[in-house]
């Protein structure tokens, strides 16, 4: 099976100007085929207080009424993606950015509303993906590079979570490629300590359960992880959690949180 390498690169990376150029350089040293999947959370919420808008965030999801939805498209579709393409384009990187309406790339539902209305927030399963769009795009050496932004294939775009779009193209497309599926952020792994920066090297899900009950892993680590240990249990090949500046030695297996289920 031909190998396929799936980044995420979070939005406080994408926020500092050096070092989203930093990790875009190891970024274009990855052998293809790859997909690059953005996010833009801190990029979106400080562009909305400008604008009058107040971030509303639960367990690193944002409630998207909308205007919130105006502000993300207009974010994560253009400025975040855009640049993030055209500075792929300079490092001679044939990137290609897309939403999930381009080409039907990635379509979802609008989460139903229960104890919280998240508002414009589009839920996805892996039948949502155009594999064989995708295939076709990066068998074509061009470069994807998604934003968090998917559609319900009635007009409308819909918010969805970074973190939640690169692992469900990591199970979509591991039904033709053996995927590795890498997240990058700005700590070097998961946390045990958060002060002593003590990076847990393997993590089991008996182990995450405990350190989420005991709260050392809290916030938007607790969706990465949900969505790490699902990647795995739908077929990804290998899940990595780590420094955005380590991007090579994570895929050599070097570095940061190999996520397991066995
Ligand atoms: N145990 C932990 N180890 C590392 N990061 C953690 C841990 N618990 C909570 N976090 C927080 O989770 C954040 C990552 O989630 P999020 O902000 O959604 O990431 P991203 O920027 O990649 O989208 C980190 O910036 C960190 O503040
Ligand atoms: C529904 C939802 O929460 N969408 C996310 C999409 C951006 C994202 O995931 O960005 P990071 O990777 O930088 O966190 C949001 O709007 O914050």
């Amino acid at each position: 099976m031909k190998e396929l390498t799936i980044v995420k690169v979070g939005g406080k990376v994408i926020d500092d100007h050096e070092a989203l150029a930093s990790f875009l350089d190891a970024f274009t040293d990855v052998p293809s085929p790859k997909i690059l999947v953005h996010g833009g959370g801190k990029v979106a919420s400080d562009f909305g207080e400008r604008l009058g808008i107040t971030p509303k965030l639960i367990d690193g999801r944002r409630i998207t009424d909308a205007p919130t939805l105006e502000l993300v498209i207009m974010v994560y579709g253009g400025l975040v993606n855009k640049n993030i393409v055209a500075q792929l384009q300079a490092r001679s990187e044939n990137a290609i950015g897309l939403t999930g309406a381009d080409a039907n790339v990635m379509s979802a539902v609008k989460r139903p509303v229960s104890q919280v209305d998240y508002g414009f927030v589009g839920d996805v399963t892996k039948e949502d993906v155009g594999v064989s769009t995708l295939s076709k795009l990066i068998e074509a050496e061009l470069t994807p590079v998604f934003c968090p932004l998917t559609h319900d294939k009635q007009g409308n775009l819909l918010n969805t979570n970074a973190d939640t779009i690169a692992s469900i193209l990591g199970v979509a497309m591991a039904e033709n490629y053996r995927v590795n599926l890498i997240y990058c952020f700005e700590q070097n792994g998961v946390l045990e300590d958060f002060g002593k920066k003590i990076v847990i090297k393997v993590l089991y899900r008996d182990r995450y359960d405990k350190l989420k009950s005991e709260g050392t892993i809290h916030a938007g680590m607790i969706p990465k992880l949900d969505n790490a240990f699902n990647a795995l249990e739908g077929g990804v090949h290998q899940v990595k959690i780590g420094s955005f500046q380590s991007l090579k030695a994570l895929l050599l297996g070097e570095l940061g949180t190999k996520i397991t289920i066995n």
